[in-house]
């Protein structure tokens, strides 16, 4: 039988843990395709890079149109990045009839709902299991695995780089600035390093498995989104006395008004599983109505854990390249008219639990107006913190409230800033439980 040729676009972190993985475990693939897998072609921006490691038998281009336009390459596979470039290839080799898959979470997050449309008007597979949490078979989880369920939502860890600052700065007390150039280095973080710490990436990689959880389109516009970079680490020092652990996670939840859809610095119970994921380690937890909690766990970034899921996308699509279109399992799991319109909650709708840290004189009565105007706005305190009183008087108070529309917490935050007795603004993260 005529071997599978692989179009390879960008040569770099993924492409070339992919050119290594198909390499290394040749015999192993192919006795699982059915086929010898081989990398036909190459394209890189840096020819001479890629040559180093496709070796001497692949040739390598510069301009990856050859790849997607080449009669003889069957799958193509997109490791660029980005949604420009990217994008064009991705549609011409759909247009070409030929099968992608691709670590693009970000093509897939903002323009994923073109790319599936004329994927299964062109009856091709786009596979993309390395665009959410790396390694981890999410995406086969979510798509087979839970399909019996009605699922109620889905909380990740899931971008390595941030992860990886947050241990390094808690356990090695590293700075911010050396453990980003650190991630940067290991082939962790993105091209730009602001979508990793701004919460851009975790956003796309939550609008994809949002998608898939709940028969959504990809709305990664409606994705609220808040990174790292802000955190200060006294907050990740109170919530650690207060028994919690302090981590960018992403969070959809789907509740009788909408679907909630949010990315940002949370403080979970330091007992749960998720709260001990640490460096570049990412974990999922998806909760189905069936199942109950259910936890995925592994590398999230890194040349050879990526290229796992990519060349595990291949061997997907190369057992399927002969099945009937119809008979494949639809890209978003849903079949693509079963897809429904739920609204995307504002973030000030959706409900949490609210850690508080406010800058107070420290006299008689101030504790008081707090709580009175937390109560005013039907807010309940679950612990209440006071952290010693500086040389001006004043004293950091700490709260953590119970369950409420976030709404109502901003109005409880603006009327306290606007006290006499507080300064500065009011520093509020947002706590889950994460116990099912
Ligand atoms: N690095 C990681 O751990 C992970 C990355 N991803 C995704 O995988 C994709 C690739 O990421 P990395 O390998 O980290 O990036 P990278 O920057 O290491 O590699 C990209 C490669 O593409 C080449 N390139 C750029 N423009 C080109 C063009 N017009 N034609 C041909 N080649 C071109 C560059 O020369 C470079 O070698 C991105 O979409 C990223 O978000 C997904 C999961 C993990
Ligand atoms: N930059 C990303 C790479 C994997 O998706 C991350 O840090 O998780
Ligand atoms: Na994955």
């Amino acid at each position: 039988m005529q071997p599978i040729n692989i179009g390879l676009m960008g040569v770099g972190t993924v492409g070339g843990g992919t050119a290594t993985v198909l390499k290394r475990n040749a015999e192993e693939i192919s006795r699982r395709a059915g086929r010898e897998i081989r990398l036909f072609m190459a394209a890189n921006r840096e020819l001479e890079r890629a040559r180093e490691v496709v070796g001497p038998d692949v040739p390598v281009v510069d301009d990856a149109m050859q790849i997607v336009n080449h009669p003889d390459v069957d799958i193509v596979v997109e490791l660029i990045g980005g949604d420009t470039i990217a994008k064009e290839l991705v549609l011409k080799a759909i247009e070409n009839g030929k099968h992608v898959v691709t670590a693009n979470k970000k093509l897939l997050a903002v323009h994923g709902n073109e790319i599936f449309a004329r994927a299964q008007e062109k009856g091709v597979m786009v596979a993309f299991e390395a665009a959410v949490a790396g390694g981890i078979p999410i995406i086969k989880a979510l798509r087979e695995g839970l399909s019996a369920n009605r699922i109620e939502w889905i909380a990740g860890i899931i971008n390595g780089t941030s992860n990886f600052i947050l241990t390094e700065m808690r356990d090695k007390g590293s700075s911010f600035a050396d453990v980003l150039a650190e991630a940067q280095r290991l082939g962790y973080a993105e091209a730009d390093p602001t979508f990793d710490i701004e919460g851009h990436d975790a956003g796309h990689k939550l609008t994809i498995m949002a998608s898939i959880a709940f028969g959504i389109p990809m709305q990664f516009d409606k994705c609220y989104l808040e990174g790292i970079s802000q955190l200060d680490g006294r907050d990740i020092k109170y919530a650690e006395e207060l028994g919690y652990r302090v981590k960018l996670l992403g969070l959809t939840r789907r509740t009788d008004a909408g679907i909630e859809l949010r990315v940002h610095p949370t403080l979970i119970p330091e007992d749960r599983l998720i709260a001990n994921v640490n460096g570049v380690m990412n974990a999922v937890m998806a909760k189905g109505d069936a199942i109950g909690p259910t936890l995925y766990y592994g590398a999230g970034a890194g040349a050879l854990p990526t290229a796992s899921a990519v060349v595990a996308d291949i061997v997907d699509v190369a057992r399927l390249l002969t099945a009937d279109p119809e008979h494949r399992v639809p890209h978003l799991a849903f079949q693509p008219d079963r897809l429904q319109d739920t609204p995307i909650l504002p973030i000030d709708e959706i409900h949490s639990s609210y850690y508080l840290r406010i800058a107070a004189a420290d006299r008689t009565g101030v504790l008081a107006e707090i709580t009175r105007l937390l109560a005013d706005n039907g807010i309940s305190i679950e612990a209440l913190i006071q952290k010693g009183a500086d040389a001006d008087g004043s004293a950091e108070v700490v709260i953590l409230t119970h369950r409420v529309q976030e709404k109502q917490v901003n109005r409880a935050i603006a009327s306290i800033e606007a006290l006499d007795s507080v300064a500065g603004k009011v520093v509020r993260l947002r706590m889950e439980e994460l116990n099912g």
